[in-house]
């Protein structure tokens, strides 16, 4: 049984209907150790029969058997495998990886092998020297001469120990020096026992090999055997494996450096995008922190105010209203509370009119307290802004003095003025025109008038932290009884949850905007990707032959996006926290609040967002390079 043989093979190409046969009946056999020169005029159907035998190309008819084994059946992948163990390519136009040096050119078989890399790196090496480029290994393919880059060429299709190189019209580029070195080196190959088939136009370069077959017209019309085989090779050849990420990744690192303006660029756009979203979101968590900040620093947000829902309900609260809002999920205390408005407060002579009186102690934010204390019984918490209608240059002076206090009350009905002295506890600094005295102080003024004090309104504590104000308060809102909502709500946190969602909103609206320039940079994405596949279109054809499957080729753009990806946002939020530094340090003199805050989740969401669209972006590309027909892309320019 030979190693090779070839049973009747037919191959045709179609343009439109008209078929135009190539290959008209060949039968062959060939043995290891073997180096047979295949003769023929030009369109004689050599290279289309090299091909068929390479793995390239399955769309004949006949049969290619390997040691009895047809590879008429084979699928993609087992050819791919069939390439990557079994042949070694070398090409007339040598076919080099230009962005990789001689000695990863050399190293990329020995990538799909099982070698490990330092074995790898042992075997390029010595096969290098073997071809004597032992000085050159760092250098890239534009910097040799035609016959060094036919020898990488060599080296590189002995790098996964095939047992059969097919050769190209090996020696078509190169000076008749060179041409004798190369064709010995071939010879050498074939002495160690392997299969050499080379394809060449010349008589001499024929004359070189144990054999000659000669093709005219699709056809072999001589099979002439010029000297004895050599004995074939008995050992076991190397491993084989699919290229690993790893070295995927490596190929993709080595092409972005090599194109490395080009990428930074593509970086630059993508960061644009990546920035102006991250940025965004950090604003707004700067401007809603402030404004909360600002808002809580004057009220207390877990102190809410209820009160009836019916604008015309004037009742008073009973205890079914506070045993039914204490048993509220996340309410911590229910008061009873009396609020009046249009107080009057004399000192002497002076006078000065508060518009609203509470007793609602809660709701003041005790570090706005500037001198004194919260109200106990008999006593008055007033605001910087009434005190100063006392005491315009010293208003904490009024702290201790005793103030008449009128305000009104209800009493059968009819308003009824009430008139108490009462002892300032504490100055407030408070922007809103309020005194606060203890509900026993109001009740003890009105039983005094023959009033029993009715609480007007109820004041809810909530427990927790701010967050729990908006699901208190939503929870409180949707009592109700007879089918009637029963309470409404005031609080500062009422309001801070709806001007947050405000801010959200224009944050978000904003953020999205930006994000805009986000499917600019994913277009770009796309753009390069197809200029990288159309670029590298050779490249994918030598690393199809050389036995990587098209999910290789796939993961080959992939990674290149991600690549690109990773670099714009990890950019992007460094930038982002870089300018953030630089604007909080600048403002914080004027605000005391650091108004830009880009949280990890932000950086995180911008960086996960850039690879997601990168890596959609990478589709298309990634799936044109992988469908590419490997003889069109090696004949690609
Ligand atoms: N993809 C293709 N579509 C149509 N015709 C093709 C294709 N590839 C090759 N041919 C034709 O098939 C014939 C054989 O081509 P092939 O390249 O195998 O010849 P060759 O003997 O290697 O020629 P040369 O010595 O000039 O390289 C030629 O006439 C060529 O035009």
């Amino acid at each position: 049984m030979s190693f090779l043989e070839l049973k009747n093979i037919e191959k045709s190409y179609y343009l439109g209907k008209d078929e135009f046969k190539v290959l008209k009946g060949i039968d062959l056999s060939f043995d290891k150790g073997e180096m047979v020169s295949i003769l023929g005029e030009s369109g004689g159907g050599k290279s289309t029969l090299m091909n068929i035998i390479g793995g390239l190309d399955s769309k004949y008819s006949g049969d290619v058997l390997l040691n009895g084994e047809s590879l008429r059946h084979d699928t993609d992948k087992q050819l791919d495998e069939y390439r990557r163990k079994t042949i070694g390519f070398i090409f007339q136009s040598f076919n080099l990886i230009s962005h990789l040096t001689i000695l990863d050119n050399v190293l990329v078989p020995l990538e799909m092998t099982t070698l490990s890399k330092k074995e790898q790196v042992a075997r390029a090496k010595e096969l290098l020297t073997k071809v004597g480029l032992q000085d050159h290994m760092n250098k890239f393919p534009n910097q040799l001469s035609g016959g060094q880059k036919q020898r990488v060429s060599i080296a590189r299709a002995l790098a996964g120990d095939p047992e059969m190189l097919i050769a190209d019209e090996p020696t078509g580029a190169l000076d008749p020096e060179n041409t004798t070195e190369i064709l010995q080196i071939l010879d050498n190959i074939a002495k160690e026992g392997k299969l050499v088939l080379t394809v060449t136009h010349s008589e001499k370069v024929a004359d070189y090999g144990t054999r000659v077959v000669h093709m005219t017209d699709g056809k072999i019309d001589e099979d002439r055997t010029l000297r004895d085989k050599y004995a074939e090779s008995k050992e076991e050849t190397l491993e084989s494996k699919t290229l690993s990420f790893k070295s995927i990744v490596k190929m993709t690192w080595d092409n972005i450096k090599y194109n490395s303006k080009r990428n930074l660029l593509i970086i630059f756009g993508g960061l644009i995008g990546i920035f102006s979203v991250v940025f965004m979101l950090g604003l707004g968590n700067g401007i809603r922190g402030y404004i909360n900040h600002e808002i809580y620093s004057q009220v207390n947000p877990n102190s809410i105010q209820i009160s009836h829902k019916n604008t015309n309900d004037h009742s008073s609260f009973k205890d079914s209203d506070v045993s039914r809002l204490s048993a509220v999920k996340g309410v911590k205390s229910v008061d009873k509370a009396y609020a009046s408005s249009g107080i009057q407060i004399k000192d002497g002579k002076k006078s000065a009119q508060v518009a609203y009186m509470t007793s609602s102690i809660a709701t003041i934010n005790t570090d706005n307290i500037k001198r004194g204390t919260t109200p106990k019984d008999g006593e008055i918490l007033i605001t910087k802004t009434t005190a100063k209608s006392f005491n315009k240059n010293n208003p904490y002076s009024l702290v201790g003095k005793t103030v008449q206090v009128s305000f009104n009350a209800v009493k059968d009905g009819k308003p009824y003025p009430i008139t108490t002295n009462l002892k300032v506890s504490g100055i407030a600094d408070s922007q809103t025109p309020i005194s606060i005295i203890n509900y026993n102080t109001i009740g003890k003024s009105l039983s005094a008038n023959g009033i029993k004090i009715e609480p007007n309104f109820l004041n809810v504590n909530i427990s927790g932290g701010v967050s729990n104000v908006t699901p208190v308060q939503n929870r409180i809102k949707a009592l109700s009884a007879d089918g009637k909502k029963l309470y409404s709500i005031q609080g500062a946190g009422a309001i801070v949850s709806t001007l947050n969602t405000y801010i959200n909103l224009a944050v978000y609206v904003l953020a999205a905007i930006a994000g805009i320039s986000l499917l600019v940079s994913a277009i770009m994405i796309i753009v390069v990707l197809y200029i990288s596949v159309a670029e590298r279109t050779k490249e994918i054809g030598i690393l199809r032959a050389l036995g990587a499957t098209k999910g290789n080729i796939r993961m080959l753009f992939v990674s290149q996006a991600l690549f690109l990806g990773i670099f714009s946002s990890v950019s992007a939020v460094v930038l982002s926290y870089l300018i953030q530094l630089g604007i909080n340090s600048t403002v914080y003199g004027m605000i005391h609040y650091s108004i830009i805050q880009v949280s990890i989740g932000n950086a995180a969401f911008g960086i996960v967002i850039a690879v997601i669209i990168n890596l959609l972006a990478s589709i298309l590309p990634s799936n044109k390079g992988a469908k590419l027909d490997p003889i069109e892309s090696l004949s690609a320019e």
